[in-house]
């Protein structure tokens, strides 16, 4: 016999447990807040397994092959790097579990690979995404030229004004070690 809700999953790791916000930042501002399934569906959910992963975030990261989008989602997700290089073949995904103010939710992040011949299978992955995430690399000004590119397509297979947009540079090490002097980067205007 069951005595109570029956847990699933083990307990949210401590640095993923949110429930203070910086200034000007409000709890109902974030996501977890929107409506993510159908009523009969949330009901249903409810009675099995409580509300865990009821509440979910898509993010996609794109941009060039070789720019470190696996390597930063590696950092986000297990704070781990690796300098060998194995290219993403297709797309890969994690699921990062939050509490934030109470409310269990799961970020499910969608690595692609930057590769030209995988570009057609991962950008069926496109569509749904609530974030963007471009990826540059700092020391290869080129590859920031081709995120406004990156950013068009990931665009095109979402709704309008549905996803929030955000540009990471990338290999700060590898600036810094090649020269001392501030580097100034003109940003590509997103559309
Ligand atoms: N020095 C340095 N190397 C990095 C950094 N981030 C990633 N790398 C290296 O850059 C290479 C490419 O990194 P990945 O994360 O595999 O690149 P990717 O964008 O996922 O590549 P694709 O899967 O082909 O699209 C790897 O050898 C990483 O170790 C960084 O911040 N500094």
């Amino acid at each position: 016999m069951k005595s109570g809700v029956m847990r699933l999953v083990p307990p949210v790791s401590r640095d993923r447990i949110i429930s203070q916000f910086p200034k000007w930042y409000t709890p109902e501002a974030c996501l977890q807040f929107k409506e993510h399934f159908h009523a009969q569906v949330r009901t249903a959910c409810q009675q099995s397994a409580g509300t865990a992963g009821l509440k979910l975030s898509k993010v996609v990261v794109v941009g060039d092959l070789y720019v470190g989008k696996t390597s930063l989602i590696n950092r986000f997700c297990k704070d781990n790097f690796d300098r060998d290089y194995k290219a993403t073949i297709g797309v890969d995904f994690e699921i990062e579990r939050f509490e934030i103010v109470g409310v269990p939710y799961n970020l499910q992040i969608w690595d692609t690979a930057g590769q030209e011949k995988f570009k057609c299978i991962a950008s069926a992955y496109y569509r749904g995404a609530e974030v963007i995430i471009t990826v540059f690399d700092l020391a290869d000004i080129q590859t920031l030229d081709h995120t406004k590119q990156w950013l068009e397509d990931a665009l095109r297979e979402n709704e309008p004004d549905s996803s929030f947009i955000f540009l990471v540079g990338t290999k700060k090490d590898l600036v810094v070690s090649r020269s001392n002097a501030t580097e100034k980067i003109e940003f590509p205007l997103i559309p």
